[in-house]
């Protein structure tokens, strides 16, 4: 079976692991370099790429129903939430860490940077959020692969870079970094979990579907769902985390919109009973609304389009 998946570092460590993971399975694959227009147009920021959300994904979906490779391997976070229903998301994986990291220059803590300290990110949500907890700090857009922003890191251009936990854990770096608190930080709606997609009633289907993790799939389904109803993506500042409890009996629900500014928010943070966990996530996803939440994102995403009509330089 051919596993297609994007050729940055990321990209390839995620299918190589999917590919062990099926070896274990006893399923011999391969793997296929597949180049998204997510990809190429690393001037811009995410979400002035005019094909905005889920770049990276469409691509490979394409390839897949031309036949030309079997199984498609993504960051879930990155995927859109209306998929062809002709390629089911056959596994997701157990999730790795989904918090965010900053790393600093020089090792500096979030709290203890100087003032007007340089951050860089390519995501709203990180920006709006940095911005709220230190409105003293500047954010300045930081675009490219993971490797990428790390050089720049090292050269001195930022002071910190915030990047999701999971992918410098899957390219195997070992840095040290800050872990921010989802309280302050609720990260990216699935981010750190990894997705495999398939066409439906295939072998590749039944064989990708044994390495399905039931609790991943369940929260990440819930984070969605929280989000659902506030339009957005990568081009507003919306966050949704859900957390099993150990016991499985509740689960932690946080979610929340931020103006650009990140002096406006509004979220939720509370225990949902996991019976009837899903239905209660749309209670709170329309309460999310009810409370302003919609509005917010229209205004963020109103904002953005705004100043990309004056200037593309805006971002850099
Ligand atoms: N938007 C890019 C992206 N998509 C997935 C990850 C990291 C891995 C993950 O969250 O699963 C990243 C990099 C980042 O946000 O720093």
């Amino acid at each position: 079976m051919i596993i297609g998946t994007r050729g940055s570092q990321l990209a390839l460590a995620q299918a190589e692991t999917v590919a062990r993971l099926l070896k274990a399975q006893g399923v011999e694959t391969s793997l296929k370099i597949i180049k998204t227009s997510g990809d190429r147009f690393t001037d811009r920021p995410l979400h002035a790429v005019s094909s905005g959300v889920g770049a990276f994904v469409r691509e490979l979906d394409e390839v897949m129903l031309e036949g030309e490779i079997d199984i498609a391997v993504h960051s879930m976070k990155d995927m859109p939430t209306i998929r062809p229903p002709t390629l089911p998301t056959a596994a997701v994986l157990k999730r790795d860490t989904p918090f965010d990291l900053l790393l600093t220059y020089d090792g500096t803590s979030l709290d203890e940077l100087p003032e007007q300290s340089i951050i860089g990110t390519s995501s709203l949500r990180r920006a709006a959020q940095i911005k709220r907890y230190r409105p003293d700090l500047v954010t300045q857009d930081l675009r490219g692969n993971i490797d990428t922003r790390l050089r720049k890191l090292k050269e001195g251009k930022y002071d910190g870079i915030l990047l999701a936990k999971a992918g410098l854990e899957r390219m195997g770096w070992e840095l040290e970094g800050e872990i921010l608190s989802p309280d302050f930080f609720c990260p990216s709606p699935n981010q750190g979990t990894i997705a495999v997609v398939t066409r439906a009633g295939t072998e590749a289907e039944a064989a990708v579907s044994r390495l399905d993790h039931t609790d991943s799939r369940i929260a990440t389904e819930i984070e969605r769902i929280l989000i659902s109803e506030l339009g957005g993506g990568c081009t507003t500042p919306i966050g949704s985390y859900a957390e099993i409890t150990p016991d499985r009996k509740e689960i932690h629900v946080r979610a929340e919109v931020l103006s650009l500014s990140g002096e406006e928010t509004v979220g939720i943070n509370e225990f949902i009973p996991m019976a009837g966990g899903i239905e209660k996530a749309r209670e709170l996803g329309s309460s999310l609304v009810h409370m302003g939440g919609k509005k917010l994102a229209e205004e963020a995403l109103l904002q953005l389009s705004r100043d990309s009509c004056d200037s593309d330089d805006l971002y850099e």
